[in-house]
C-alpha cells in the first residue's frame, strides 16, 4: 500500500508504525534518494535544482514498487505522472492534515527545501494545488489532524479492514 499527502501529514512515520504491525518493509522514498545518493534531500534541490530531485524520486518508486510492503511517498511525488502509473494497481492512503497541525508537525526547518522561504504560505498554496490530484489518486483518505500517530496507523489499517496489503 501507498501513503500520499502533504509534507507534516505523518506519511514517513504512519508508514514506519504500519510496516511494523504488518511485518513489511517500508521504503520512504526521500530515506532512498538520500541513501542511494549519500546526499540530503536538501543538498541535491540546492546543487542540481528540483527536476534532478524528481527522476531520482521516480527511479526510487520504480524499484519499491516491485517488492512488497509499505511504501511512504514524499509530498510532490504524486504529482509526477509516472508516479501515478507506477502507484495505479496498489490501494493509495491520503493521510490529510490542514495548516494549523501540519505547522508545528513540520517546524519548517530546512530539511524540506520546497518550504524554506516563506513556509507557510509555501505549504498552502502547493495544497492548493495538489489536493485535487491527492483526491483522485486516494482509495482511502484518512484525516489526522487532532490524532496520534498510532491513532492514525490505527484508522489506516481499519480503513483497509485489517488486511495487509
Ligand atoms: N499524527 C501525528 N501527530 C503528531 N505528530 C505527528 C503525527 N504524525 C507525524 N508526526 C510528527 O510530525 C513530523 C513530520 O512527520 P512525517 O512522518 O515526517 O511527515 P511526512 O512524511 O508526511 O512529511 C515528525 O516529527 C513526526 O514525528
Ligand atoms: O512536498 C514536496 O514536494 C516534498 C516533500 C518532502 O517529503 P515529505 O512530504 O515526506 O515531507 C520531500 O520529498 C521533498 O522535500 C519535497
Ligand atoms: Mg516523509
Amino acid at each position: 500500500m501507498v501513503l500520499i499527502g502533504p509534507p507534516g501529514a505523518g506519511k514517513s512515520t504512519v508508514g514506519r508504525l504500519l510496516a511494523e504491525r504488518w511485518g513489511l518493509d517500508l521504503v520512504d522514498t526521500d530515506a532512498e534518494v538520500e541513501s542511494a545518493t549519500g546526499r540530503t534531500i536538501s543538498d541535491i534541490f540546492v546543487e542540481d535544482g528540483e527536476p534532478a530531485f524528481r527522476a531520482l524520486e521516480v527511479e526510487a518508486v520504480r524499484a519499491a514498487v516491485r517488492r512488497p510492503g509499505v511504501l511512504a511517498l514524499g509530498g510532490g511525488a504524486p504529482m509526477q505522472e509516472p508516479v501515478q502509473e507506477l502507484i495505479a494497481d496498489l490501494p493509495v492512503v491520503l493521510l490529510e492534515v490542514g495548516i494549523a497541525d501540519a505547522s508545528p508537525r513540520i517546524g519548517f526547518d530546512r530539511s524540506r527545501p520546497l518550504l524554506s522561504v516563506n513556509p507557510r504560505a509555501q505549504w498552502s498554496r502547493l495544497m492548493e494545488q495538489r489536493r485535487p490530484t491527492y483526491a483522485r489518486l486516494a482509495d482511502v483518505v484518512v484525516d489526522t489532524s487532532g490524532r496520534s500517530a498510532d491513532d492514525v496507523a490505527t484508522a489506516v489499517a481499519a480503513a483497509l479492514e485489517d488486511g495487509a496489503p
